[in-house]
Formats: structure tokens, C-alpha cells, sequence
């Protein structure tokens, strides 16, 4: 389906019966998957509806049902040393943090399509979204991979370097805003081609202006989680993570310095490309 089609992340109104869940993100693996079995009991039509809500222009709306998940993740191309940590990650704490593996691929295919060479991520975990990137960096790239927690590096490390990478990454373990901030000083602004924000929430607003002093004009700055599970568009949600995402949205919307498009995959991720002064 192309152009009117309008895909929803909120939940069908079809119950489902989950039997063991592990993301937050709402991501189900094919059936063959040891780390997912959510069974919908909708039926395929029940992924289609369409609005009779004259302001969506009578378009189709998609629901994505966990049917319908598991068909998008059984087209994903997903490179087995990323499908390895993920194994790997679902068996740690907290697993539902890692982007969903048709998210990691639409963050290779950006770096792709700009031919970018300088990257940053704020937000490895155990590396699955900085490894998908740094697969696709030229040899000469570089992925500056800003993490506080030295055990999941542990992992992330591993990873960069089964995989042949570890020359593109520069791990800076701490917190991601003090990291930021000395590549400033460093004289690094305008020298980033990407980024890629999956960390505190409450701390959007400052990475976003830390990375537009880093990345040059026509680069991009992907934030994550920024559906942050629906509760975005519900205001009777008010709790200081929410509230924060809310806020960061709202005044993205207004911020002349970028063009945006908000997209709902995974958690939702607005792709903001820094416009060329
Ligand atoms: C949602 S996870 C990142 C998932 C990762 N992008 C992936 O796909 O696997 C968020 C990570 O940000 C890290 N984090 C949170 N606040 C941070 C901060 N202030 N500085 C650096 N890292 C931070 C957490 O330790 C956590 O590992």
C-alpha cells in the first residue's frame, strides 16, 4: 500500500493473548523465535480499517497487529552478528531497551543514504543499533559511542569486535552529555554526518542541541522512543518522562533549524535533518 496510508501504533481494539513478552517496543519475532510468542487472535483484515474521519482524508489506517509484526520482521534483512546479540541481549536486564531490528535497519539505510562517515549514538546498551551503523560506516568511518554503563559496553564490545568494526568505534563510557560537550571543545562541531539519540529521555532536549552544534547542515539526528508507547497523545498522562518526550516534540515542531518527519516504527523516531545554512 503507498501514499494515504496511515500506520498506528496504538493497540487493536482485538485483544491478544500474550504469553511472554520482552520489549517494550512491542517487537514480536517470526514464530520460530525462542523470545517471542504473542498470539493475536485478530484477523488479517482487522489490520486495515478504514477512517470515516473526514479529517484523515478517508485514508486506511494500519493497525500493526502482532500478525502484521511479524511479517515486517520476517522482510527485514537482519545481518547474523546483529540477530547474535540480540539473542544474546534477550537473555540480560532490561532487553526491551534495544531498537527493534526493522529500526536498525532503517538506521543503516540513512547512514547509507547520506554516506556518512562521522556518526555518533547516545544510548549503546549492548550495541545492537551502534553495530548495525558501524556495519555500514566505510572502513574509514567512525562511530563515537556514547554509553554510562560499563557492563553492557562489556557486551557491545564484544560485538564491534566479532564483527570486525571495533576500528570504527570510539567508545566514550559516561554520561553522554559530558561526552558531547568536550567534542565541542575539541573543535568536532559541524563535523558529524548522523546521530542517533536512544537515552534519557528527560535529557532530549539538551542532546538534540549538543548534536545540532555537532552535526554539519544537511546531517541527520534520529531520536528515538518519541511515541514513548502512545502515552505521548494522551493527556490525561502526565508523569515527568512523558511529559518531558511531550515537550520535546512539541517544540521540535517549531525549531526552524531542522526539517522533521516523525515516523512509527518501533517506539516511534523523528528524523530530523539539519537544514544547510
Ligand atoms: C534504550 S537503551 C539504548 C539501546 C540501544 N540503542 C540499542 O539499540 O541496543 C538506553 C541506554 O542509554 C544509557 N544511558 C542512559 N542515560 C545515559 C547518560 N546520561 N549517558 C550515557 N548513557 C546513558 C543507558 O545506560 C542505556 O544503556
Amino acid at each position: 500500500m503507498s501514499g494515504g496510508v496511515i500506520h498506528s501504533l496504538f493497540p487493536p481494539a482485538t485483544p491478544f493473548t500474550a504469553v511472554r513478552s520482552c520489549s517494550r517496543r512491542r517487537l514480536v519475532l517470526p514464530a520460530s523465535s525462542a523470545c517471542w510468542s504473542l498470539r493475536s487472535v485478530a484477523s488479517k483484515s482487522e489490520a486495515v480499517t478504514i477512517s470515516t474521519d473526514q479529517s484523515y482524508g478517508n485514508k486506511q489506517v494500519i493497525t500493526i497487529t502482532p500478525l502484521l509484526y511479524d511479517y515486517i520482521l520476517a522482510n527485514v534483512r537482519e545481518p547474523q552478528i546483529l540477530r547474535e546479540l540480540r539473542e544474546e541481549t534477550a537473555t540480560m536486564r532490561n532487553s526491551q531497551m534495544q531498537v527493534s531490528p526493522d529500526q536498525a535497519q532503517l538506521l543503516a539505510m540513512l547512514v547509507q543514504i547520506l554516506g556518512a562517515k562521522r556518526c555518533i549514538e547516545v544510548g549503546v546498551y549492548t550495541g545492537y543499533s551502534s553495530l548495525a551503523v558501524a556495519l555500514v560506516l566505510p572502513e574509514n568511518g567512525c562511530l563515537v559511542a556514547c554509553e554510562r554503563d560499563p557492563v553492557c559496553l562489556e557486551v557491545a564490545k564484544k560485538y564491534y569486535e566479532r564483527a570486525g568494526v571495533m576500528h570504527k568505534v570510539d567508545v566514550k563510557q559516561g554520561l553522554a552529555a559530558v561526552a558531547l560537550k568536550s567534542m565541542i571543545n575539541n573543535g568536532e562541531s559541524g563535523s558529524y554526518d548522523f546521530a542517533f539519540v536512544d537515552a534519557e529521555k528527560k535529557m532530549y532536549q539538551e542532546y538534540f542541541e549538543l548534536l545540532l552544534q555537532l552535526v554539519r547542515g544537511g546531517g541527520l539526528i534520529v531520536m528515538d522512543n518519541v511515541l514513548w508507547h502512545g502515552k505521548v497523545a494522551d493527556p490525561l498522562v502526565t508523569d515527568p518522562k512523558t511529559v518531558s518526550i511531550r515537550n520535546f516534540n512539541r517544540t521540535l515542531m517549531e525549531d526552524e533549524r531542522v526539517s522533521i518527519s516523525m515516523v512509527p516504527i518501533g517506539d516511534g523516531m523523528t528524523i530530523c535533518r539539519k537544514i544547510c545554512s
